[in-house]
């Protein structure tokens, strides 16, 4: 299996890293914009195979795409994070251009490739990715809700003092302040969450979890890296080692959840035709009420998009 990262930064890098070690491809390409950088980073993932032991091969690549031909699943990582007082919405003129212009290189070289789209704002950029690629819904999606669970079970994990293996839960909607955490379908080693843990509690970890990336920006400057990167990682496994993995992606929903053509965050069922199926779930009003607002948001930046098409 060969699988190509474009962006050699903070995410693209991490996801290579995680590719290589734990060997779910056997080849890996980084490939990046910026002189030398891709070739640097990949040089330095292979010489710690060794150390690690893994023989996952990485090669880096200053954007010739031709070292990527081929790939079986590529990872778009490029694009610019943000910056402290900046939403993700921010970055749609510059990451946009940046994403289109990757995805038509991608496609001319891996005409079947799955693509991921890492790159923000996430789901519209998904969208990008789809409009330019031509591709199917089930071979083009985002990776952002295996992110915001993570998040959300890593805060639960630290508040119930238990360990985060043993949290199972699920996300939907856009990754944006307006995501929907659903506490009906989060568990600790199969009990309820409701049961363990009061609704004050909850509500705080809800609003944690959504605003994860914002307060992660507001530490570092930019935005996170290792739980990104690792998502994506999980997302590649599943789809070559065919997992059949129950996540959150974001994929282009056509009339489930009675939404038509926006991107959004959804359970699937993930393996190696991509998106095998998506999982419609038996939300209650409130939830119905949440994900619509969601979708509403989603849908006023896939307009902004349009209008500079
Ligand atoms: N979906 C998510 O959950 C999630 C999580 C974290 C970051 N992100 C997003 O991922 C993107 C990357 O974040 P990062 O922290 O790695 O940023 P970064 O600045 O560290 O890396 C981005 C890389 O993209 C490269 N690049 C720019 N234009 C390119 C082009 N045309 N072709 C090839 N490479 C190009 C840059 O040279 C840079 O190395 C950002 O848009 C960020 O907002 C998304
Ligand atoms: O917050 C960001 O800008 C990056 C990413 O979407 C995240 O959630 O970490």
């Amino acid at each position: 299996m060969k699988v190509t990262v474009v962006g050699a930064g903070n995410v693209g890098a991490t996801c290579a890293d995680v590719l290589a070690y734990r060997e779910i491809a056997n080849e890996v390409v980084l490939l990046d914009i910026k002189e030398g950088v891709a070739e640097g980073k990949s040089l330095d993932i292979w010489q710690k195979s060794p150390i690690n032991l893994y023989d996952t091969r990485t090669i880096g690549s200053t954007n010739d795409y031709s070292k990527t031909a081929g790939s079986d699943v590529v990872v778009i990582t490029s694009g610019l994070p943000r910056k402290p007082g900046m939403s993700r919405d921010d970055l749609i003129e510059t990451n946009a251009g940046i994403v289109k212009q990757v995805t038509e290189n991608v496609v001319k070289h891996s005409p079947d490739a799955i693509i991921i789209v890492v790159s923000n704002p996430l789901d519209v950029m998904t969208y990008q990715a789809h409009i330019t690629s031509q591709f199917p819904r089930t071979k083009v999606m985002g990776m952002a809700g295996i992110l915001d669970t993570a998040r959300y079970r890593a805060f639960l994990a630290e508040e119930l003092n238990v360990s985060p293996k043993d949290i199972q839960a699920v996300l939907m909607g856009g990754h944006g302040d307006t995501m929907v955490p659903l506490p009906r379908y989060t568990t600790v080693g199969g009990i309820p969450v409701t049961e363990l843990i009061d609704k004050s509690k909850l509500d705080e970890i809800i609003e944690r979890t959504k605003f994860g990336g914002g307060e992660l920006v507001k530490l570092m400057g930019t935005s996170a890296w290792y739980a990104p990167g690792s998502a994506a990682a999980q997302m590649v496994e599943a789809i070559v080692r065919d997992q059949r993995r129950v996540f959150p992606v974001c994929v282009k929903l056509e009339g489930e959840y009675g939404i038509d053509d926006v991107y959004l965050g959804v359970p699937v069922i993930l393996g190696k035709n991509g998106i095998e199926k998506v999982i419609e779930l038996d939300l209650n009003d409130d939830e119905k009420k949440l994900l619509e607002e969601s979708r509403n948001h989603v849908k006023e930046v896939m307009e902004v998009l349009d209008s500079k098409r």
